[in-house]
This record gives structure tokens, sequence and C-alpha cells, in this order.
């Protein structure tokens, strides 16, 4: 979800793994020349929503990388076809908590409005089930800093990396 630490923890997280790192709403940017508010403004959420899975498209061919994805990017079923290509982890976050952290910050549109609480909420509600496809969830306690996250994800990771048994009979 939007605020729940994926820059923040995805670019401490990479820099532990020696991978890359990248953001898709930073590539989005680039791609558009100007800030995402601006995108939402001018263009639409539709038209944002093309570019990200633009992007995730090209980034999902490479390997050794991080990515941070925006929040919604979970919606389009395309774009689960492009992060299958990794190992797709969620901060779960309280929609109280993302509230906390994301009071006065004018950078996503889709909380500028009188009542940005009930609406973590309720896409929070709306997108359970589509977080809830992630390979790892990790759920963010109250006051736990990005180090300890990072920390919490190298040990986790591991677990839920997929095997392959070859039966040589
Ligand atoms: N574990 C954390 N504890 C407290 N604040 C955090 C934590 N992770 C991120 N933040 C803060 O929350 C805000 C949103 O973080 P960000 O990494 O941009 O989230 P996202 O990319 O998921 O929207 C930033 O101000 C960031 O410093
Ligand atoms: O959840 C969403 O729909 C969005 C999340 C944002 O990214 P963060 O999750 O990094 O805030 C950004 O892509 C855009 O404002 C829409
Ligand atoms: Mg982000």
């Amino acid at each position: 979800m939007m605020g729940s630490g994926k820059t923040t923890v995805g670019r401490l997280l990479a820099r532990e793994l020696g991978y890359q790192f990248f953001d898709t709403d930073e590539l989005v940017e680039e791609v558009a020349g100007c800030s995402i508010a601006q995108i939402f403004a001018d263009a639409g959420e539709a038209q944002f929503r093309q570019l990200e899975s633009q992007v995730l498209e090209q980034l999902c061919a490479y390997q050794k990388l991080l990515v941070a994805t925006g929040g919604g990017i979970v919606l389009s079923p395309k774009n689960w076809s492009y992060l299958h290509h990794g190992l797709v982890v969620w901060l779960d976050v309280s929609a109280e908590q993302l509230y906390r952290r994301l009071q006065g910050d004018s950078s996503r549109p889709l909380l500028q409005n009188p009542d940005p609480l009930a609406t973590l909420r309720s896409l929070l509600a709306s997108r359970q089930g589509l977080y809830a496809q992630a390979d790892l969830r990790l759920v963010v306690g109250e006051g736990e800093t990005p180090e300890a996250i990072v920390r919490r994800a190298i040990a986790e990771i591991p677990k839920c990396l997929k095997t392959t048994t070859v039966d040589l009979n």
C-alpha cells in the first residue's frame, strides 16, 4: 500500500543484497517528464497505470533487481505476469499507521481529499485479496524500523524460495 515503506525498505534491502534498485514511480516520472501528481492531474489515473505497466514490463526481464512498485500495481492482472518473474513481498501495514506516515504528504494524488484515512481503509480493504497473492507477507509492527524490516526480509525470503526436485531415477 501507499506509505507501507516499499521505497524506503526496498532501497535498503537492495543494498544489503547487492541488487540494483528501481522504483516504478520514479521511472514513470522520468518517462513522463513530470511528477505522479501532475500525470494524474493532466492525463488521469488510467494513463498513469499504462505507464506503470510499461515500466514494470521492461524491468521484469532483468535479474538481481529489487523493484519497489507503486501500491496500485496489483490492480492489473497483466502486471501479475510481470511480478511473478520475481519474488513478491507484501509490506502489510495498518491503515492507521499509513495515515500517520502520510499525513500532510501531497505526493499521493489518491489521498488528496477531505478524508484520507477513510480512503486508505477502503483501498486497503479492496486490495487486501490482491496483496495476499504475494509470495511473502511481512506484517509490519508499530514502531518497527526499516532496518528491522530488512533483517526480517533477509531471514524470511530463503524460506519462500521455490525449490525444484529433480528425480534422477
Ligand atoms: N518502517 C517505517 N517506520 C516509520 N516510517 C516509515 C517506515 N518505512 C517508511 N516510512 C516513512 O513512511 C513514508 C512512506 O514511505 P515510502 O518508502 O515512500 O512508502 P511507499 O513507497 O510504500 O509508498 C516516508 O515518509 C518514510 O520515511
Ligand atoms: O497505491 C496507489 O494506487 C499508488 C501508489 C503510489 O506509490 P507508493 O505506493 O509508492 O506510494 C503511486 O504509484 C500512485 O500515487 C498510486
Ligand atoms: Mg514508493
